[in-house]
């Protein structure tokens, strides 16, 4: 379907949408809004649209480097599939070469992707992971991400300052002597 029309649809629903919660779509204020807020709901949802394994590909290079590579403090803003309300904070991804690396900025753009999407945190994890693990076939992926959940800050439970820590690894992430240097290089240098 094409965008416009995705538009069109969204728009109709979401001034439904507010005529059930008890407002009149048809005040000034308004007006625009199922239109404003369609936009909005596919740009947060874009990553479904978006190949992350081909990003990393795009910028694929060949280099004999085999110590870990860290790209930190990723910033990302998703949305839960539960409550499709907003989970938000930092993703850091760590990988150690096998012949191949990527472009730092493509390691942060996968993050996009997957943010972009309705989410568990578990599995944006994982699935930032494994995408890292089949496009560059590293020695070994580290991925932790570490959020805050609206639908825990204002409804539900109502824990404004709980933090949820997520991480997946693999190959030489196993060792847990590999996963504590990476663990120490993200909390400890600044
Ligand atoms: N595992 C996991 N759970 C999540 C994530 N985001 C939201 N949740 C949880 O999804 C659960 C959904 O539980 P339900 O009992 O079906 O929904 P609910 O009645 O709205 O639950 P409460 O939030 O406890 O009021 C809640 O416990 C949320 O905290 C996530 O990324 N991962
Ligand atoms: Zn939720």
């Amino acid at each position: 379907m094409i965008q416009e029309e995705k538009i069109e649809r969204l728009k109709v629903l979401n001034a439904k949408i507010l005529a059930l919660l008890g407002e009149t779509p048809q005040r000034e204020g308004l007006l625009k809004t199922p239109e404003r807020v369609a936009k909005a709901q596919l740009t947060l949802t874009r990553g479904y649209e978006m190949d992350a394994s081909a990003v990393l590909n795009s910028a694929k290079f060949q280099e004999s480097y085999q110590h870990m590579v860290i790209v930190k403090d990723i910033n990302f803003y998703s949305l839960c599939e539960h409550h499709m309300l907003p989970f938000y904070g930092k993703a850091h991804i760590a990988y150690i070469p096998n012949g191949y690396i990527t472009g730092l900025s493509k390691l942060a753009r996968v993050v996009d992707i997957y943010s972009h999407r309705l989410q568990v945190q578990e599995r944006m994890t994982q699935q930032v992971m494994e995408c890292i693990q089949d496009a560059l076939n590293p020695l070994g992926v580290m991925v932790v991400i570490e959020a805050k959940h609206m639908c825990m800050q204002m409804r539900g439970v109502e824990k404004e300052n709980s933090m949820t820590v997520t991480s997946a690894f693999s190959g030489a992430f196993n060792q847990a002597k590999t996963r504590e240097e990476f663990l120490d290089l993200i909390h400890n240098s600044k």
